[in-house]
């Protein structure tokens, strides 16, 4: 049985990923993102409208590396990002899809007519509860919409541990897409499809963490945990 982590073990595996391995943001990055892609053209049918919505972090990032490869899988990929990091990583991804003709959109008010699925790259396993204000519209939308969700690594705005917040309007995903090993959260999902993708991981890093991966297929970059 896979191993769910709590927030600190994320964090850690995360720093050792980079500094004990040496891989760089944008190699996992291209990974993460990938693996998601992958993961969404096994559960939702390609030529669909997705809105990838992006976050100011890295779980932002996975999201511009998803709509690209969604794009060349064969969706048709929007992009709503509109808190914006000035890194070179993230204006470099930004380029990237609009060299590949995805559209950044500018607001997100239309999801229900618009869009069959939505993937939610808003936060990852950094987030710490309550979602600041100016977050607060989003969320909710992504949370009201009729839309099937794809979240990925951690549904956005649930507390990384404890899950789903009660007291807000929260987002109850159709799909997760877990990202290096599912977080604690994960276990409170009950949405229809559970993926775990980031196929990087070193055996010898998931046996220091005792991560009891499942084996992926094949050459599969993600494998389904429900
Ligand atoms: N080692 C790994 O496991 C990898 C992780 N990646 C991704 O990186 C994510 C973690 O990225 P980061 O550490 O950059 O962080 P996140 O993307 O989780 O979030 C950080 C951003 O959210 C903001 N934020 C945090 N709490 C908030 C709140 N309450 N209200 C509003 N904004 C808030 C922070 O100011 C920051 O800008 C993972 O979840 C995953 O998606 C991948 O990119 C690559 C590999
Ligand atoms: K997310």
């Amino acid at each position: 049985m896979v191993r769910y982590l709590n927030q600190k073990e994320a964090i850690d595996v995360d720093v050792e990923l980079f500094n004990e391995y040496k891989f760089s943001v944008d190699q996992l990055m291209e990974l993460a993102g990938l693996s998601c892609a992958s993961a969404i053209a096994k559960c939702y049918p390609p030529g669909g409208r997705v809105l990838v919505v992006c976050g100011p972090g890295n779980n932002g990032g996975d999201g511009l590396v998803c709509a690209r490869h969604l794009k060349l899988f064969g969706y048709c990929p929007r992009i709503y990002y509109p808190k914006r990091t000035d890194k070179e990583l993230y204006r470099n991804l930004t380029h990237q899809c609009l060299r590949m003709d995805i559209p950044f959109v500018e607001d997100f008010q239309k999801m229900d007519d618009e869009f069959d699925l939505i993937v939610d790259a808003l936060f990852g396993f950094s987030f710490r509860p309550p979602v600041r204000p100016e977050f607060s519209p989003l969320l909710e939308a992504v949370a009201q919409t009729r839309v099937p969700v794809c979240s990925i690594d951690i549904p956005s705005g649930w507390d990384v541990e404890a899950g789903k917040p009660c007291n807000t309007p929260a987002i109850s995903p159709d799909m997760l897409v877990s990202l290096t090993a599912p977080k604690k959260c994960a276990l409170k999902f009950e949405g229809s499809h559970h993926y775990l993708g980031g196929r990087f991981v070193p055996e010898s890093l998931a046996k220091k963490y005792d991560l009891q991966l499942p084996e992926y297929p094949g050459t599969e970059c993600c494998v389904s945990l429900k």
